[in-house]
């Protein structure tokens, strides 16, 4: 009794206990530092969620608290059910999906395509709990995994380009160059190169350091107003919270399970994909495989369910966790660092109406680079590969949507892999894909 530090022996004790840190030869003020590290690597999403999803119509401050407080209920389920150095919050791609594809561009409302993230979260839970997960990660070939993460990549940079005013409508070429005498462009090319100096230079948390300096450059040239204040309770929920299920019933249309299907593959490959990669880094893979991959695919599934409920689009084991590997995190104290952060984080929702498209922009754009470089991963030299491959990573940014692109590289891949005479490569699942991406063109394109 009376040592209070982290570093009491009784503190250790119980922290050595949940997340065997001695065994992985860490230690708790290395994950601490890990898990800040990581934290600010991604405390963007908490402003570029709500603007993304602001703009499907959803209310920005019951984005804000949803989007918190599925990150908090993400990393404490990674840390105490997987143990892993992993952190979740609302994926950039699944939101940019939901609302350009789903809502601005089929016309679905908002309220509807929530339910149907409900569903694919429901889904995607029973998949995590069931054997079968490995098999259906393992039945999609690699290269249109990757190509899948590269394509989001491109979509979501394009999404921050237009937003911040340098790709911009042209009637003969479909797309220009932005005024370069717009002053509030002039903020995101500040922003892009501020974050891409920094990066070059790994600077952990380079996308936050960035944003800050560009809205600080707003505040001071006054091309961003001064908030009324810095902290405060966080917002209520209530516009956004338990609509998914209220919802529900206006799922049971063709276009919706389309929906619904493109929710469950993005969510459910970008974890997987992520986690191995992410437990590759770190060291922690057992004979090629993930250990406890069931329980951290479940921390996701569990958040993604819990957020559709509050009012936030899918979760993902995020990508920048690699930043708080790459300085040593190896355990769930790691993750459970980051969900503390983002409890505290949601005081500062009056920031939201300072961190403007502007601000927002060039996160996309660096974050798009960032997904872009699985295009590495790719056989670029089998044509058979590389052809669907290209289609997923173009279709989605040049049709703008992401359904397109993943449908494209689906129905190509095992026509050009038979003609190829790999056809013994091709098993059922990815011949009723094929089927199933067919149809899922007609129902999103020719039936509406
Ligand atoms: N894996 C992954 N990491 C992210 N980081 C920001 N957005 C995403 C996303 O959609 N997926």
């Amino acid at each position: 009794m009376g040592q209070s530090t982290n570093n009491s022996p009784a503190s250790t004790n119980i922290l050595e206990k949940w997340f065997h840190l001695s065994e992985q030869g860490t230690t708790i003020k290395r994950e601490l530092l890990a898990g800040l590290t990581t934290f600010v690597s991604m405390a963007y999403i908490l402003f570029v969620n709500p603007s993304v999803l602001g703009m499907a119509g959803m209310n920005k401050g019951a984005v804000f608290t949803a989007t918190a407080l599925s990150a908090i209920i993400g990393c404490l389920l990674m840390a105490f059910l997987a143990n892993y150095p992993i952190a979740i919050a609302p994926g950039l791609g699944d939101n940019a999906f939901f609302t350009y594809s789903v809502v601005l561009a089929m016309g679905i409302s908002w309220q509807t395509a929530m339910a149907g993230v409900f569903v694919a979260s429901v889904i995607f839970t029973i998949l995590s709990l069931m054997k079968v997960r490995e098999a259906v990660i393992n039945a999609i070939p690699h290269d249109l995994k990757l190509a899948i993460a590269a394509g989001i990549g491109l979509f979501i940079a394009f999404v921050g380009l237009q937003g911040g005013g340098l790709v911009v409508a042209s009637k003969s070429s479909l797309v220009q160059l932005g005024s370069l005498t717009v002053p509030t462009t002039w903020l995101t090319i500040f922003g892009v190169l501020a974050i891409a100096l920094l990066m070059a230079k790994r600077v952990p948390g380079s996308i936050f350091i960035g944003m800050i300096l560009t809205t600080l450059l707003g505040l001071f040239t006054g091309l961003i107003k001064m908030p009324a204040h810095i902290i405060s309770l966080a917002p209520s929920m209530k516009p956004t919270f338990g609509v998914a299920l209220t919802n529900l019933g206006k799922v049971n249309t063709p276009q919706m399970w389309a929906v619904v299907l493109i929710f469950l593959l993005v969510a459910f490959f970008d974890t997987a994909g992520t986690l191995v990669g992410l437990a590759q880094q770190a060291g922690l893979m057992k004979n090629d495989r993930m250990p406890r991959i069931g329980q951290a695919l479940m921390a996701d599934s569990i958040s993604m369910l819990s957020g559709s409920v509050m009012g936030t689009t899918p979760t993902a084991a995020y990508v920048e966790s690699s930043a708080g590997i790459a300085v040593g995190g190896r355990t769930g104290l790691t993750a459970l660092t980051v969900g503390v952060l983002f409890a505290f984080s949601l005081l500062f929702s009056p920031l939201l109406t300072v961190v403007t498209t502007q601000v927002t922009a060039p996160a996309l754009i660096i974050v798009g680079s960032l997904m872009a470089s699985s295009l590495a991963g790719i056989d670029w030299l089998h044509f058979e590969i590389a052809f669907p491959a290209f289609m997923v990573v173009a279709g989605m940014p040049l049709t703008y949507n992401i359904s397109y692109g993943i449908a494209f590289g689906f129905i190509l891949y095992p026509l050009t892999m038979t003609v190829a005479g790999r056809r013994k490569e091709i098993n059922w699942i990815m011949w009723t894909l094929l089927f199933v991406f067919i149809l899922m063109l007609y129902v999103l394109n020719v039936l509406p």
